[in-house]
């Protein structure tokens, strides 16, 4: 669990970079936070672990403030992925997977059973990558590569940085799904910073909108889309706002308008339609969602 309260940090220009931010991330849940540049997202993630230290408020890692923990151990319960991967160039691929199991003293067949098996996860052939170098490497296997390097010693916790900004869209989406469907991230505290709305959608629980260093508004994605706390927020998903709304609403959010169709309730409107499922019914309801929430947003 992740916790913040307050948190405010200027650089020496004495302009605030973040002011008085606050969010609750649960285990199992994935908080997206999302804004234009300079608006504070990653200032607030390197003061998570410690990489900065904010000027006042509280920050809380697993029940513990972080200013109170040894920065050894703070920084090992905590997974960091960046945009450009930070493998250590003169280390193997096994190597850098097995940076922090090796500074954990496991022993060398504990680290070569998951490093092995976190490669098989991210589809990296053992027999071809193993002993390679990172610049052997397409963007894509070394960002795997990064991926499987934070999640070595399964920390609880997983912080994240545009850790999918470097790569082309067709790589980009293909890594994400990977990463989406792993088994080992599904009872993690994850933080990630994007810039890009419809990856906030895909892998977000929560969204935490900053802007000029404040958090907008912290919510699903449907509560942003749907009940917006302010213009800035109504005006920042105008562009892609149709698709999103379909990523954001499941079946089971729009059963009350949805009671004769059979299908599975967990699938979002775009994967219903994309399954074949009534698409002129299931924006029939889109539309009747919407049209209640604007009720209740006048009333
Ligand atoms: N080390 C630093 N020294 C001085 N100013 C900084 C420093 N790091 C960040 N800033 C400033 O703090 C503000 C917030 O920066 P931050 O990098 O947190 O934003 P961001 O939302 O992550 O942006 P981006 O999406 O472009 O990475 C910006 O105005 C930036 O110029």
């Amino acid at each position: 669990m992740i916790k913040l309260e307050n948190v405010s940090k200027s650089f020496l220009n004495g302009k605030p970079a973040v002011s008085a931010v606050s969010f609750q991330v649960n285990a199992g849940e994935t908080l997206i936070l999302l804004g234009t540049s300079g608006s504070g997202k990653t200032t607030t993630l390197r003061m998570i672990n410690r990489l900065l230290l904010p000027d006042s408020g509280h920050i809380y890692v697993n029940g513990d403030a972080v200013e109170t923990q040894r920065l050894e151990s703070l920084r090992r319960s905590i997974g960091y992925v960046l945009q450009y991967h930070g493998l250590f160039p003169h280390y193997t691929v096994a190597e850098n997977i097995g940076v922090v199991p090796g500074l954990l003293k496991w022993d060398p067949g504990r680290i070569k059973a998951r490093v092995s098996s976190l490669m098989e996860k991210l589809h990296l052939p053992v027999s071809d990558y193993l002993h390679a170098y990172p610049q052997q490497l397409s963007g894509g296997q070394q960002q795997r590569v990064g991926l499987a390097r934070a999640l070595a010693a399964d920390p609880p916790v997983l912080l994240m940085d545009e850790p999918f900004g470097a790569l082309d869209p067709v790589t980009r989406t293909s890594v994400r799904k990977e990463f989406r469907a792993l088994d080992e991230i599904q009872h993690k505290t994850i933080i990630m910073v994007t810039h890009d709305v419809q990856e906030a959608f895909e892998l977000g629980t929560r969204i935490c909108l900053m802007d000029k260093g404040k958090v907008q508004q912290t919510g699903t994605p449907a509560e942003l889309l749907f009940s917006p706390a302010n213009d800035f927020v109504r005006s920042f998903f105008d562009e892609h706002r149709f698709v999103l709304e379909l990523k954001a609403l499941t079946i089971a959010g729009l059963r009350p308008w949805l009671a004769n169709l059979n299908g599975d309730d967990t699938l979002t409107v775009w994967d219903a339609i994309a399954a074949g499922m009534p698409r002129n019914i299931l924006l029939d309801a889109v539309d009747q969602y919407r049209q209640s929430k604007q009720m209740h947003g006048t009333s």
